[in-house]
């Protein structure tokens, strides 16, 4: 992998760029200090992008694993240990395994690589597309002039642009729904101090950050209507793999009466796996949390348990978001009226 520099526009993050042979990837890990781009050229490199969070968000990472699958047709590399390399990269978001899923249909049914590129392609932009109409229907759900809480980074950096939860933000804001945004930091790899705070900063969204450990203190001052964050796997019964954080946020909404709401693409959504008991954690380094930008703040000696995603019970969600509508009050048989095929 190499390292350029590639300007953005203001107005729009693409943080997942095709360049015909290579993918270029803007670098999450050294944002907001430094804007940095990885060339990945062959899918061991995206391989490595995705494991190392180089880049990140759920739908992020099935797109660029698909491009993965783009280079190793390209070089006539053997797509089998593309794909199952690039598929072990990271277990919890399963938009990894449906991207992949839908790059092996192409080329079980002897797609080459310009279609297979074609493929890939199609899952980037629908991916945006799905974005810009969960913007509008999560909108939607929110009354003018309300306070809102979001975790984690859900935005253009994690996806193909605009964002899910983020793109509900993005879309209240700018119909006048959402009068301030509150980002909880996200410890440990700090994507909502480091990530969303850049993505709403450049937007000049009026935001503020808050420490992890604030937000059940902001939802009893009564100044969030709604806590809105995105997703890695939903269940069929509706509960929701998230960004650690995200159950005890859930808890604390129902406690304090604040509506919370999931922001997701189909690409999210698994009916294959039946509950969030099914769904597998990511456990990380443990280095990840005794150290802050790299720098160790806890006594050497130490341990520490990283799982970097919990499951909130879909009973504790007041509405799925996602680009074929809104689940209310998310059950197995309210999944079912909308993924049954
Ligand atoms: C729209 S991104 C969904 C999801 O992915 C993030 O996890 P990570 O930063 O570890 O890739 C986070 O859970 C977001 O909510």
């Amino acid at each position: 992998m190499t390292s350029t520099h590639s300007p953005q526009t203001h107005d729009t993050i693409r943080a997942v760029q095709w360049h015909g042979d290579h993918l270029r990837l803007l670098d999450q890990r050294l944002l907001p200090a430094e804007e940095r781009w990885l060339d990945c050229h062959d899918a061991t490199a995206v391989t490595q992008a995705i494991k190392d969070l180089a880049v990140r968000g759920a739908p992020a990472i099935g797109i660029a694993a698909a491009w993965g699958v783009v280079l190793a047709a390209q070089q006539g590399a053997a797509l089998d240990q593309a794909l199952a390399q690039l598929r072990a990269a990271r277990p919890t978001a399963v938009n990894l395994m449906w991207a992949l899923d839908r790059m092996k249909t192409r080329i079980t049914a002897g797609a080459d690589a310009a279609a297979l590129e074609r493929e890939a392609q199609a899952i980037q932009d629908e991916d945006l597309a799905a974005n810009r109409h969960m913007g509008e229907l999560g909108a939607a759900l929110i009354a003018p002039g309300s306070g809102v809480m979001t975790h984690c980074n859900t935005g253009s950096l994690a996806t193909s642009g605009y964002g899910t939860a983020l793109g509900v933000i993005r879309a209240g804001v700018a119909a006048g729904r959402i009068a301030h945004v509150y980002a909880g930091e996200t410890r440990p790899w700090q994507q909502g101090a480091r990530l969303t705070m850049w993505e709403l900063v450049r937007d000049g969204i009026p935001a503020k950050l808050i420490a992890d450990s604030a937000a059940s203190h902001l939802m009893k001052s009564g100044a969030v209507k709604w806590v809105i964050v995105g997703a890695d796997r939903i269940a069929a019964n509706g509960d929701t793999a998230n960004k650690i954080g995200t159950y005890q946020l859930a808890i604390a909404a129902r406690h304090h009466g604040v509506k919370f709401m999931v922001v997701a693409p189909s690409s999210t959504v698994d009916m294959a796996t039946v509950s969030g008991d099914d769904i597998e954690i990511e456990l990380r380094d443990a280095a990840e949390l005794l150290s802050v930008a790299g720098r160790r703040t806890v006594v050497e000696g130490a341990q520490a348990w990283n799982p970097v995603f919990d499951v909130t019970p879909a009973a504790l969600i007041d509405a799925i978001v996602t680009e074929r509508g809104v689940i209310e009050q998310p059950s197995t048989e309210r999944m079912r009226a909308v993924f049954a095929g």
